[in-house]
């Protein structure tokens, strides 16, 4: 199973609610830089985890084992499973990663185990997980609201690259989002970019992308803030911070661009990418 990696073209929150958690309103989007899941059946009751990546718990704490775990419970499922995980997305990374694992679990047992549960049915059992997990059950392109949860998707952004660069540093999204000072920050314009992914209108989704998490982990972090401005610099035409960080992506449409950035990024930063962005469901295919 493929398990893509998302950015949040816009991210808001509008108050902290009385259960611990956020409600907030983001846009966001599925892009080509995918972990892979392999599921294998095992005659004996137990989850297995096969991870070779240092940063990637093999135990209960990994999403995808939650997720094994989660539909065993739920329908009695008496079958155990090796759950084989390559990383490419970056760990603690505000790329999704370990949620689009734990959706790929769901969506793959689903199969194996022949559930026949439906994705709003995977999206829902999701939400037990984390609050990303849904929109990585679904992948493509939606806002999010509630704690994330509650997915509404929407056309697809026009296609470009997306340059992503992450400080050798984690962030914790429970640190950011307790720093976060709802009175000090500048909300973007939320529906302004709906409504530009809608009209397809590349200049404006540049122009109205926004995060509110940015400026809590730009404190914490500085090196985060100088990749931007070195993104900006080599040409980027807009530079994020993606979720709570620390990777920053830049859009850019031209393959000459691209190149400068990526290669003049890759001296500064050991994890740099460049991929497409895709935005479409039909990717998880
Ligand atoms: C910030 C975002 C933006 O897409 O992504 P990442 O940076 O993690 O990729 C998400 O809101 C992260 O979602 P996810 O990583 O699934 O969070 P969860 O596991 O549900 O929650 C981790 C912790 O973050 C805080 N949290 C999370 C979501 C939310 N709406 N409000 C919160 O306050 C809570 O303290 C919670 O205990
Ligand atoms: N399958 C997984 N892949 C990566 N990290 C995982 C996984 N399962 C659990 N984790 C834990 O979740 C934490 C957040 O990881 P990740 O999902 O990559 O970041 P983010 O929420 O910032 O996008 C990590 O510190 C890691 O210990």
């Amino acid at each position: 199973m493929k398990a893509p990696a998302k950015i949040n073209l816009s991210l808001d929150v509008l108050h902290k609610r009385s259960d611990g958690y956020h409600e907030v309103k983001m846009v966001m989007t599925t892009i080509d830089l995918a972990d892979r899941i392999e599921l294998v059946d095992l005659y004996t009751d137990t989850i297995k985890i096969v991870s070779h990546n240092r940063f990637v718990p093999d135990d209960e704490r990994n999403l995808a084992y939650q997720a094994a775990k989660l539909l065993k419970t739920k329908f009695g499922i008496k079958r155990g499973v090796a759950i084989s995980i390559t990383k490419s997305i970056p760990v603690a990374a505000g790329l999704a990663g370990g949620s689009s694992d734990a959706a790929a679990t769901l969506r793959g047992l689903n199969k194996l185990w022949r559930l026949g549960l439906s994705l709003d049915e995977l999206a829902q059992i999701g939400a037990e997980i984390g609050s990303d997990v849904p929109f990585c059950v679904y992948g493509g392109t939606a806002i999010a609201t509630g704690r994330g949860e509650k997915i509404e998707h929407i056309p697809a952004p026009p296609s470009s690259w997306v340059v992503l660069a992450k400080p050798a540093i984690g962030v914790s999204t429970a640190d950011v989002y307790r720093q976060l000072d709802l009175q000090s920050v500048k909300h973007p314009d939320v529906d302004g970019m709906v409504a530009a992914i809608k009209e397809k209108n590349y200049e404006k989704i540049c122009s109205l992308a926004g995060n509110v998490l940015e400026s809590v982990t730009l404190k914490m972090y500085p090196e985060v803030a100088q990749i931007k401005e070195q993104m900006k610099r080599f040409g980027a035409d807009m530079v994020l911070m993606s979720g709570s960080g620390p990777t920053v992506f830049g859009l850019v449409q031209h393959d000459s661009r691209m190149h400068r950035i990526y290669n003049g990024l890759r001296g500064f930063c050991d994890h740099v990418y460049a991929v497409r962005l895709i935005g479409e469901r039909h990717f998880l295919d």
